[in-house]
Parts: C-alpha cells; sequence; structure tokens
C-alpha cells in the first residue's frame, strides 16, 4: 500500500479513467471529456489550459496554487494519454530509461 505522497496515485487514476470508459458512469467527469463530441481536441483544450493556469500559478509565487494546478494539469494529461493508449507505466520506463 503506497503513502498518500505516493505518485503512484497517477497509476491508480488512470486505472479509474479506463474504469470509467468501460462503464460510462452517469456524471462522470472522465466521461463527459471522453465522449464530447470535439473528441481529442477537449481534452486538448484542458490540457492547455491547465497547463496555461500552473504556468500562471508559478509567476504568481503561490504554492497552493501551483500544486492545486499541477495536480488538474497532471490528472487531464492521464485522460490525455488514455486516449492516446499509453499508460503511466509507459511514461515511467521512459523517464527510467533516462534516470540510469
Ligand atoms: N483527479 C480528478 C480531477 N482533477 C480535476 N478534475 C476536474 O477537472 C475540472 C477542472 O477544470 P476547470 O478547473 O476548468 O473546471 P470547470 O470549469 O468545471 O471545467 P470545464 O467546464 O471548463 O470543462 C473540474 O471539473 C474538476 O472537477 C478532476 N476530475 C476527476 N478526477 C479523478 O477522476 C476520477 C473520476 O472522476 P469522475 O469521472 O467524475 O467520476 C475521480 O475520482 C478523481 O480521482
Amino acid at each position: 500500500m503506497e503513502k498518500e505522497t505516493d505518485l503512484a496515485v497517477l497509476t491508480q487514476i488512470y486505472q479509474i479513467i479506463e474504469e470509467r470508459s468501460k462503464t460510462q458512469p452517469e456524471g462522470s467527469y472522465v466521461c463527459a471529456l471522453l465522449n464530447d463530441k470535439k473528441g481529442i481536441n477537449k481534452i486538448l483544450e484542458k490540457v492547455g489550459e491547465e497547463a496555461t493556469e500552473t504556468i500562471l500559478a508559478v509567476k504568481d509565487g503561490k504554492r497552493d496554487e501551483i500544486i492545486y494546478e499541477t495536480s488538474d494539469l497532471l490528472f487531464h494529461l492521464m485522460v490525455m494519454l488514455f486516449e492516446c493508449d499509453i499508460t503511466p507505466e509507459d511514461i515511467a520506463a521512459e523517464l527510467y530509461r533516462r534516470h540510469k
């Protein structure tokens, strides 16, 4: 069991995204993104928006906002990767390849 500060939470979020895509529960934000009529463009818009908000939070030097906006960005990146059929493990493998 990982600690509540472990970034393995990204894998858990990705698994929830997979589950939402399969079960399509009502009121799901993930499903709203995946089913948007703009397709992948809706998700890319959100990634762009959250990246901009993260940059602005850094410029403002507000630690809490940087954490909040970066979390929004990472979540939307997970949805983007899901749509590209790329898993967090694929990203981890690339990061480890560079790291070692
Ligand atoms: N981590 C997140 C998460 N982070 C951010 N968000 C949503 O992302 C949106 C952020 O976009 P904005 O700040 O622009 O808010 P907004 O104006 O409401 O968004 P838009 O109308 O512009 O699309 C908000 O609606 C947040 O609720 C998230 N929604 C879901 N998750 C995870 O996904 C799981 C599944 O969620 P559902 O699909 O809703 O069940 C949840 O259990 C969480 O683990």
